[in-house]
Order: structure tokens, then sequence, then C-alpha cells
């Protein structure tokens, strides 16, 4: 088995086009306003992806390797300066952002609503959908996915607004098994976001800080998988995760303990001598209707889920978490992917105009 697991379903690709150094476009950028968007002797159009990024993302992301391919396959990534009105800046093809506060959000809807033209990655109101991690893993549970290759369901989870001195009863009456996870209701990006925690006993569960989603923890052997959406293509890969509580030590331990952000600090685990029943990807054809519904029913293109497999079992899945435009970094081959779906994007819409 090969220890990184790679989905892409449709893809063709363009390898010809990427290799060729100097690949001529035409200039249709006329007279927009692009400051410093270099001429370049062209005879295919040019993509124009305006960004509005953290510096995080920025380092992150747009690498210069990614930078170097796009250039080559006539994509143009050009920094927006939020000091400055949308509609005064490119023009751009695409939109793609990752940054938070309501008025963001208003600057991005009311550009929408102006500039249809352009391809907003992704809509604000579908990512504000994964801000809450009670309606992020909603669309899931709706979906209720039971294949011959495995089920998709979402721990039993419990969210509590407001006293903590209610949760002991609250989690009984729920019927929710112990340890729990804790995570803050709001997933928003923000440091404390992602302060989570593992509850051993009942009574401890008072310490707690509401507004929090109470989770079931479920035992996946300490190994979970990322899987990377990226409009129609997807990519999993393997991360070191929290170990397994056995009935021993939830017997003996008493407390509430936080954890690190796991999940992104940890290790890649696809290199590591690991269990094959708990290393196994998931099913291929499973995962690729997961990520379909999921982005038809959050309407999102770029996000990631984390899925767990639950030890002991071959074929039952869990999806704790979904984030928007997540760490691309990490994704193997994460250049050629976007850029592919930069293109592939591109390209609809000028079919979409040359149908008008
Ligand atoms: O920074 P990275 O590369 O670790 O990416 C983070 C993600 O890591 P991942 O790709 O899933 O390993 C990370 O995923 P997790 O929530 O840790 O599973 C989030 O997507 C995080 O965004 P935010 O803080 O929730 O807004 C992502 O942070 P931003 O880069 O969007 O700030
Ligand atoms: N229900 C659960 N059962 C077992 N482990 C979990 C569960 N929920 C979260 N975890 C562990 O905690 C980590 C962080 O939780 P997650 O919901 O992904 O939050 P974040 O948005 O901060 O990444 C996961 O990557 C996983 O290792
Ligand atoms: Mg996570
Ligand atoms: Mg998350």
């Amino acid at each position: 088995m090969g220890l990184q697991g790679e989905i892409v379903p449709y893809r063709k690709k363009q390898e010809e086009e990427e290799e060729e150094e100097g690949t001529d476009y035409v200039d249709e950028v006329g007279d927009r306003d692009l400051g410093m968007i270099p001429t370049l002797p062209l005879q295919r159009k040019l993509v124009v992806v305006g960004y509005a990024l953290t510096s995080k993302k920025i380092k992150s992301f747009l690498q210069p390797k990614l930078q170097g391919l796009a250039r080559n396959k006539g994509i143009l990534f050009v920094a927006i300066d939020q000091s400055r009105p949308l509609s005064d800046q490119g023009p751009f093809d695409i939109v793609l952002h990752k940054l938070t506060g309501k008025e963001w959000r208003q600057i991005l809807e009311d550009y929408r609503l102006t500039h249809p033209e352009v391809t907003v990655l992704d809509p604000p109101d579908a990512i504000q959908h994964l801000h809450n991690r009670q309606s992020m893993l909603q669309c899931v549970a709706d979906m209720n996915l039971s294949t011959s290759y495995g089920t998709v369901e979402i721990p039993s989870q419990l969210v509590v607004k407001k006293d903590a001195w209610y949760i002991p009863d609250a989690v009984e009456k729920a019927g929710l098994r112990l340890p729990l996870v804790a995570k803050p209701l709001v997933a928003d990006g923000s440091a404390k976001s992602h302060e989570l925690s593992l509850a051993y006993d009942q009574l401890s569960l008072q310490k707690l800080e509401p507004p929090l989603v109470l989770q079931e923890f479920i035992n996946h052997g300490g190994v979970m998988f990322k899987v990377y959406v990226v409009g129609e293509t997807i990519k999993v890969v393997r991360r070191f995760s929290l170990p397994d509580v056995c009935k021993r030590e939830l017997s003996s331990i008493a407390g509430v303990f936080r954890f690190p952000r796991v999940s992104c600090a940890a290790a890649s685990a696809d290199d590591a001598d690991l269990d094959p029943g708990v290393a196994e990807l998931p099913p291929r054809l499973l995962l690729e209707k997961l990520a379909k519904e999921l982005r038809r029913r959050l309407g999102l293109r770029l996000f990631n889920l984390d899925i767990i497999r639950e030890h002991g079992t071959r074929d039952r899945f869990y999806v704790i978490d979904i984030n928007y435009f997540p760490g691309y970094g990490k994704m193997p081959e994460y250049e050629h992917i976007f850029t592919d779906f930069l293109l592939s994007l591109a390209e609809r819409q000028y079919k979409k105009k040359s149908c008008q």
C-alpha cells in the first residue's frame, strides 16, 4: 500500500503546458488597473486572481513554486488592497479569500451582487456555516452516508450555550458516554477557537466554559485522515492524532485536560510504521461520494475534513472537523491541483460568457 493516499478523479494533466518555459498568452488585460502586473507577450487570456489572505496564509499558500507554475499557466495572483474599494481593483476573474470580520463579509457580498461574472472563492455565507461547530457537522449528519464501503457519521454531541453547572445533568440526559471532547462552539480561526479539552469524568464537566460542543471521544488508534478538497479533486493524508483512551484509564483519571492543536501541529503519519488496520486509508469511493455531497450541501469548493476510523472496525468513519481554505501548502502536489482548478473555473466562466 502506498503510504500517501491520493484520489484524483477527474483533472486532465496539462504537463506540456506547465513545463513549457515561455507559453504565449493573449493579453486581454487591456486597460485593466492592475498596478504592478507585468505586460506579458500573450496569446491566451490571463486569469487574474485577486487574493485577500492573512500574511500567515500568504506565506504558506502563495509559495514561489505555486506562483511560478501559475505564471506559466497564465494565472496571475494580485493582492487585494483592503483600504480601497474592491470594484476599483482588478478587474479580477477570481477572488480568493480567507479573512474574518463582518465588514469584510459585507464587502464580498456586495461585490458578488455587483460582479456576478467574478467567481468568489467561496461565498461568505457558505463559509460562515463552518464557523459554528454545530452547523459545521450538521450536513454530514443529514447525509447519513451508508454504502457498501462503509458508513460516515458524526460523533454523538451536545451543544451547551451557557450554565456550566448544568453540564453534568445535560450530559447524563443526552446519554453521552465519557470521555468527552469539549470544543468551543465558535470556530472562527482564533487561537481560542482551537482550545480543546478532554473531560474524563462527569463532575469535572462543570469546569468547562460554554458556549461549547461536547462530543463523544471516539477511539481511532491515534491516526486521523485529512481529506483536502479543491473543487472536484480530493487528496487524503494521514496525521497523528490523540491516542485511544482505554477503560482502565477512564476509571482511574478524573478531570479536564487541555490539549494542543493536534491535527495541524502533528507530524504527517504517512511514513510511519503503523498498524495496517489503523493506517489503511478510507475507501476512495466513499471519500469521493462524501466530498461530492459535501461540496453540494455546503456550497464550498475549498475545504478539508478531519475524518477518523473507529478503532477495531474497518469501515465505520466519523467526520470530526471541517475547515474552510485549510493549509493547502501541506497537501502534496497542491500547486498543480490548485492551478488546474483555477484554470477550470476560468474556462467555465469563458464558456458561460460565450453562450450568452
Ligand atoms: O496554517 P495551517 O497550514 O496549519 O492550516 C490550518 C489548518 O490546518 P490543516 O491544513 O487542516 O492541517 C487548520 O485545520 P485544523 O482546524 O487544525 O484541523 C485550520 O483550517 C486553520 O484555519 P483556522 O485557524 O481554523 O481558520 C488553518 O490555518 P490558516 O492557515 O488558514 O490560518
Ligand atoms: N470526537 C473525537 N474523537 C476523537 N478525537 C477527536 C474528536 N474530536 C477531535 N479529536 C481530536 O482532536 C483534534 C482537534 O479537533 P478538531 O475538531 O479537529 O479541532 P480543530 O478545529 O481545532 O482542528 C482532532 O484532530 C483529533 O485529533
Ligand atoms: Mg481539525
Ligand atoms: Mg478546524
